[in-house]
């Protein structure tokens, strides 16, 4: 069933303000963000689009605290994060955010449910392990290992090990980067689910402006600054989008 877009409430879970980022190597300078304004609302689903180097990754990793910008302010809830120490950035991205990446980080030689264990063990709060496996459709797969699964299965693995400590934020980098088109729709179902049913904010990069269907708002990023912000009328499901 299409969902209807999620109003905006008035206080947005991120605010970010005039966000700059220079890498230096050398006497080299590369401006990955330069000066980006941006709020995220709590339940949204946003789907950030730009070229290769417009700098998604590079702010993806600022909302998640992996990083820190040169220059501006970014904010979680009540949290400064471009103020933060590296151990109060460690403690937020612990306690608040479910990372999924491109490839999808799994111990080899643990089964699915002790890659999942991992987390629930160093987590305040999280769900139980079978609620987790539930969400992705993997139940009955929860003693197999990562190399008897196939890559969107993985990949939905790696979803439920972002989503066990129940985080407020779902940051995904190309999670369908490296799988087919069917398997990384099914993937994106398990995404706009979470979002959906547990209310979960998402914010999901990728190249293929056809999942820009599915978000509530597309953000599109060009040298470092946004050059679009749309907001979908109709959020369309995996099934109906084409690409
Ligand atoms: N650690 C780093 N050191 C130096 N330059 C970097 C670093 N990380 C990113 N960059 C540069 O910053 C710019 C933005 O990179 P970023 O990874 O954010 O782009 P992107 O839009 O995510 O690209 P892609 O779609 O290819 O992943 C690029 O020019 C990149 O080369």
């Amino acid at each position: 069933m299409p969902a209807n877009p999620t109003p905006l409430p008035s206080e947005p879970i991120f605010c970010a303000r005039g966000l700059s980022k220079v890498y230096r190597t050398g006497e080299v300078e590369v401006h990955a963000l330069r000066g980006v304004d941006l709020d995220v609302y709590r339940g949204e689903f946003i789907v950030l689009l730009g070229a290769s180097g417009s700098g998604k990754s590079t702010l993806l990793n600022i909302l998640g605290g992996l990083d820190v910008p040169t220059a501006g302010q970014v904010r979680f809830a009540d949290h400064d994060l471009s103020a933060a120490s590296e151990a109060e950035l460690t403690r937020y991205r612990r306690e608040h955010v479910g990372f999924v990446f491109q490839f999808y980080n799994l111990i080899p030689s643990l089964t699915v449910r002790e890659n999942i264990a991992l987390v629930t063990d160093i987590v305040p709060d999280p769900m139980p392990i079978d609620e987790a496996l539930a969400l992705v459709a993997l139940t009955p797969r929860r003693d197999h290992f990562p190399s008897q699964l196939s890559g969107g299965e993985q990949q939905r693995v790696a979803i439920a090990r972002a989503i066990v400590k129940r985080p407020e934020v779902l940051l995904c980098d190309e999670p369908t980067g490296a799988l087919d088109y069917e398997t990384g729709k099914l993937v994106l179902d398990v995404v706009a689910r979470i979002n959906r049913e547990l209310g979960t904010t998402a914010i999901v990069i990728t190249h293929n402006a056809a999942i820009a269907g599915m978000a509530d708002r597309v953000i599109r990023l060009g040298d470092g600054r946004i050059l679009s912000v749309e907001r979908n009328e109709r959020k369309l499901t995996p099934a109906e989008l084409a690409w």
